[in-house]
């Protein structure tokens, strides 16, 4: 299945919220016309159907009216006769009611307020007075969503540079460890060769699980003591990679939170050990961020830019989330690059940022 296929399918969860939000913003115009009243019930109870047929012969069938000849643009258009034109499609004059709809809707979509606000004025712009359809209204919305994530739908750049260090932050729990695992694998396929370093070397689950995917992927993991010093971790998967020639060396890192001064300590100790090799390096210093914490992830990336130089993020966890509207408050609040998104726990569930395929799957195109 291609990735935009999966896309498509597993973030469903967004893109419906967001879709029947757009339908219920336009159906919640006042009709132009009076609906027609209701047609009187019918006469008979439904347990006339059970009852013998009356002896008296049931009344005539209204006559079929005469096979109608088709006008000129039915038979144009292939229009058979008789069938009724299909009814017109909602729609809603767009006005500051309307408006204020669209916004709250964005907002619990998990877009963010400023966000919120700053597309809606995008879609205004032009509109107003128009009435206007939901399909016109969710293409407006997928353009004004491709503009902004166009700005930040970056591929992980690759250097020249061997090998090149990718250090991998975020909270416990965000995708770290899985995204390592994914990379590794697509990179592997695609004929570098990469070093893993387990960073996290208070938790024994964190290391195991990315020996498994270091198995899974075909490359090697480099592990230290329970609790030993990451950063001396580090220097040795450093000088591994460089003797071995390695293309790139991924370094995930622990990301607990409680205690900031410490997370902040240790990554920047893992920087400067590295660096002692490669002044250069880290060449990328990747966030990831868990799609289903919502607005959270906003105050992570603030968080993180403190604690080390964050250059691009990878959202994972879009697929059974409501909340992927956040990765446009991402894009429009910080504009730092979106490297992958991750929709599934395989190793291909995770592929490089395409704005128009998420803009359009997100809003239900
Ligand atoms: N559904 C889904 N699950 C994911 C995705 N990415 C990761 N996961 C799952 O999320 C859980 C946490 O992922 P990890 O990779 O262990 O996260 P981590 O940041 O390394 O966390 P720690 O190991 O606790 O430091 C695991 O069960 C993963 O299988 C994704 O894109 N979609």
């Amino acid at each position: 299945m291609s990735f935009l296929s999966k896309l498509r399918e597993r973030l469903t969860k967004s893109s419906s919220r967001i879709s029947a939000g757009l339908d219920e913003v336009v159906s919640e115009a006042r009709p132009d016309i009076p609906p027609a009243p209701a047609p009187a019930p019918l006469a008979a109870p439904a347990r006339a159907m059970a009852e013998p047929s009356p002896p008296a012969a049931p009344p005539a069938a209204p006559a079929a009216p005469p096979a109608a000849r088709p006008g000129l643009m039915g038979r144009l258009f292939g229009r058979e006769p008789g069938r009724e034109a299909a009814p017109p499609e909602p729609r809603r004059e767009l006005d500051d009611a309307m408006l204020e709809d669209l916004e709250d809707m964005l907002i619990a979509a998990d877009l963010g307020t400023d966000t919120a606000l700053r597309v809606t004025a995008n879609i205004a712009e032009g509109r107003m007075g128009r009435r206007i359809s939901a399909p016109e209204l969710k293409q407006a919305l997928a353009d004004e969503i491709e503009r902004i994530m166009s700005a930040v739908a970056r591929p992980l750049p690759l250097y020249p540079k061997k090998p090149q260090v990718v250090l991998v932050v975020g909270v416990n729990g965000s995708g770290k460890t899985t995204t390592i695992g994914k990379l590794a694998s697509q990179f592997r396929a695609a004929g570098k060769s990469v070093v893993i370093a387990a960073g996290d070397t208070f938790r024994a689950a964190a290391v195991e699980q990315l020996q498994v995917w270091g198995q899974r992927a075909g490359v090697p993991v480099m592990v230290a003591p329970q609790g030993s010093d990451p950063a001396s971790l580090a220097w040795d998967a450093m000088a591994r990679a460089e003797a071995e020639g390695a293309d790139l060396l991924m370094i995930d890192t622990a990301g607990r939170l409680q205690n900031r001064a410490d997370l902040m300590e240790e990554l920047a100790k893992i920087v400067r050990v590295i660096r002692k090799k490669d002044p250069s390096a880290p060449h990328n210093t990747l966030l990831v961020l868990d799609a289903t914490t919502g607005q959270n992830a906003l105050s992570q990336v603030e968080t993180f830019r403190k604690l080390a130089d964050v250059s691009g993020l990878v959202m994972t966890k879009l697929d059974g989330t409501a909340r992927g509207g956040v990765l446009v408050a991402l894009a429009d609040r910080f504009g730092l690059p979106i490297h992958a998104i991750g929709v599934g726990e395989q190793i291909d569930d995770l592929d490089a940022f395409d704005a128009r395929e998420f803009a359009q799957a997100l809003v239900g195109l």
